[in-house]
């Protein structure tokens, strides 16, 4: 299963935007590739399927699309880019000669943020581009401060609830399991009491990080679900497997050494976990009472542990 981020989560590195022509015509592609090539990556596709695999494998940040082509039309094209979760997010600009309303229209319902007609102005060209892709930074930009927790920078729990349905639904339909993690800081309150809570702030970022870095599969990620509490969703992963990973993870934090006189016997900071697996035939909130009831053990079994619960698959 492919990663279930529909954004980004990372801010863009390259300050260099990545446009997509599609057109069967190469010297239309030439015309464009001269308009653009001096201020943006310029990828090219001469047919419909061409172009779907590139938005796909490289995800331009916005596509120039030709109306008219053999084969898959450009409003075929758009509409499956649109159906897909992959590319959906991905803005796509017709460039038409067509001066049909009925046609204008159909571009619109295809899932068209514009279009520019033939012959284009290189000018009027830029700048729809620039105003789309402005729009598209804007509402990632967005995206991330409403998805992201602000002292971690890793997923928050809006995000973190919002993707817990659709994992649960793509077990159940799939039959694959998935695990859910909750991890919890041991003795926190004591580490904020003696070392401070600026020091609590840099403590639980860390562990945040380490959960991160132990993390494997494009589908897993970890949240910050609450003050010192720490949700990891594993779409696919069964018991065994999920025990192995949580017990990785606990090693993850110890390896971070961080000094906690007040803590387990280790005397570094440590992390429980409570582990529960389903076939996707639990609710968000039952899943969580489960892994809950799991990390409640943990915490009795000395903590720095995790315990997995006995249910399916
Ligand atoms: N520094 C810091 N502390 C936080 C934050 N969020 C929650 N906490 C603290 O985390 C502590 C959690 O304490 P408890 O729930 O009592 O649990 P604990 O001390 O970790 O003990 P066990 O869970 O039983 O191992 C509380 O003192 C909170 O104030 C945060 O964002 N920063």
């Amino acid at each position: 299963m492919g990663s279930m981020m529909h954004f980004p989560l990372q801010a863009p590195a390259s300050a260099r935007a990545t446009v997509l022509v599609i057109d069967d015509q190469p010297l239309n592609i030439q015309t464009v590739y001269s308009m653009l090539s001096q201020q943006y990556e310029v990828l090219m596709a001469t047919s419909g399927a061409d172009g779907i695999a590139i938005c796909q494998a490289q995800q331009p940040d916005i596509v120039l699309l030709d109306l008219v082509m053999p084969g898959m039309s450009g409003m075929a094209v758009a509409e499956r880019l649109k159906q897909d979760q992959r590319t959906a997010a991905i803005p796509v600009i017709f460039i038409t000669a067509s001066t049909d309303p009925v046609e204008e229209s159909a571009c619109w319902e295809a899932g068209a943020v514009d279009f520019v007609s033939k012959p284009l102005n290189p000018m009027t060209l830029r700048h729809r581009m620039q105003v789309h892709l402005t729009l598209r930074r804007q509402a990632e930009a967005l995206q991330r401060l409403a998805f992201l927790d602000g002292l971690t920078g890793i997923p928050n729990r809006r995000y973190f609830d919002q993707q817990a349905d659709t994992a649960l639904a793509v077990a159940r339909r799939s039959g694959a399991p998935l695990t859910l993690m909750l991890g919890d800081v041991d003795f926190f309150k004591r580490y904020n009491d003696l070392y401070g809570h600026q020091a609590g702030d840099a403590c639980l970022t860390q562990v945040a990080t380490a959960l991160q870095a132990g993390l494997r599969r494009p589908g897993d990620f970890v949240a910050r679900y609450g003050g010192e509490e720490f949700a990891v969703l594993l779409p696919g992963l069964g018991r065994d497997d999920a025990l192995r990973l949580a017990q990785h993870l606990c090693q993850q934090v110890r390896a971070l050494q961080l000094p906690h006189a007040a803590g387990t016997a280790g005397g570094t900071v440590s992390l429980s976990l409570g582990v529960a697996v389903t076939d996707g035939n639990d609710s968000v909130n039952q899943l969580l009472a489960r892994a809950d009831a799991q990390l409640y053990r943990a915490k009795g079994a000395g903590r720095d542990c995790a315990c997995v619960d006995a249910g399916p698959p």
